[in-house]
């Protein structure tokens, strides 16, 4: 699949550890203040995001299916900036596998944010096909068609990709202090 760029500032030593660091200014001015405002990550293990994966996406790109995990607190949020793109929810069978289809598709407007939390994050998994159009879209078939800002821009039913950047936050459980972070790397 083509997938999108990533951009990760302060990622761990172990994977699911992040090296403490503060997030550059663009990441956190305005928006962790509007965060706090709407009470976002009041309940989270840091009281805030500690996290921040940029992820670009061309017209063609998305990413495979797949959950969050437990390496986070448990709510992401996903601002989306400069395009639209749809997001596929898929449930999980009793073997715990990925059903086929999505059960529900979720119109991501630019601008927009996306809170994704309790069952939603634990028992199902998420992922952006990787079209250059996005078709059927209507109030039928789109989960949030009636929570959206602008529908004029979907109305015929199909949207061209574009560029297509997300800013994609979470607090980090595990958090190393970059002094134990530098012991654990010297002692490889
Ligand atoms: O770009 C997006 O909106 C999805 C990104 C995502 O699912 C992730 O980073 O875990
Ligand atoms: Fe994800």
């Amino acid at each position: 699949m083509a997938t999108s760029n990533v951009l990760e500032l302060a990622a761990g030593p172990a994977k699911d550890k992040l090296i403490d660091a503060p997030m550059p200014a663009f990441l956190t001015k305005i928006i962790l203040d509007k965060f706090k405002e709407l009470h976002i990550f009041d309940d989270s293990a840091h009281g805030a995001p500690n996290h921040c994966l940029v992820n670009e996406y061309q017209p063609g790109q998305g990413i495979m299916p797949h959950e969050d995990g437990p390496a986070y607190f448990p709510i992401t949020a996903t601002i989306s900036l400069a395009a639209h793109t749809v997001l596929n929810i898929y449930k999980k069978n009793e073997q715990g596998e990925r059903e086929a289809a999505p059960i529900w598709r979720i119109l991501q407007e630019p601008r927009s944010l996306l809170l994704t939390t309790g069952s939603m994050y634990k028992d199902t998994l998420h992922g952006i096909s990787d079209l250059e159009q996005d078709t059927d879209l209507q109030s039928g078939s789109i989960a949030n068609w009636q929570l959206l800002g602008d529908k004029s821009s979907f109305e015929n039913g199909t949207a061209d990709r574009q560029t297509r950047v997300s800013l994609t936050y979470r607090d980090v459980l595990k958090v190393a202090k970059i002094g134990s972070a530098l012991k654990f790397m010297s002692k490889k």
